[in-house]
């Protein structure tokens, strides 16, 4: 919702603010909704970080990032001005109440799937179920580049 572009920006700069090390950033795309709800085109990137923060800690970081950027839970998969998920810690796979880890909606999210190959290093084994997970997917979105401050 908003200026969502300044939103991406913002959501950044909080995490470089919350000494989280930002070390690729991924084109910006832009994506109809998925799931249902009807709303505005969304804006997706994916970001490589570094931190010393736990998975966990990292959840709370977003999470407060997220209130910060005033976002709002009034829908399930409605509008938002941020929303941050943690696709992926480490080769580390986490269950707990609060977090599951790697984010179980990758494999069905192109919006996610194409910014993600273009952070990953291209011989990785993550590269290659990435662009798998791609191959695989039925879905007909069609996920275009964003051109800059063109709202
Ligand atoms: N990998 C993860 N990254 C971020 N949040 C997660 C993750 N796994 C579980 N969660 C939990 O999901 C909860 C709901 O997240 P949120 O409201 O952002 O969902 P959503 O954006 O509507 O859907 P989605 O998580 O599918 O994108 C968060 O409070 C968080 O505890
Ligand atoms: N295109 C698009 N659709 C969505 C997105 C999203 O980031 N992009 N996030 C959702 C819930 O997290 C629900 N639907």
């Amino acid at each position: 919702m908003g200026d969502r572009e300044q939103n991406l920006k913002d959501a950044l700069e909080l995490l470089r603010d919350a000494k989280i090390a930002i070390q690729k950033v991924s084109k910006i795309y832009e994506t109809e909704p998925v799931g249902g709800v009807p709303q505005d085109d969304f804006l997706n990137i994916v970001v490589e970080v570094s931190t010393d923060l736990t998975a966990e800690n990292l959840l709370k970081v977003i999470h407060s990032i997220e209130k910060g950027l005033h976002r709002k839970r009034l829908v399930h998969w409605g509008p938002r001005t941020i929303d941050l998920d943690i696709l992926y810690f480490n080769d580390d796979h986490i269950q707990t109440g609060d977090l599951t880890v790697p984010h179980p909606e990758i494999p069905n999210r192109k919006f996610v799937l194409v910014p993600l190959l273009e952070v990953v290093e291209p011989n990785s084994q993550l590269h290659k179920d990435a662009q798998k997970m791609l191959d695989q997917t039925t879905d007909k979105m069609n996920v275009q580049v964003y051109k800059s401050g063109s709202e």
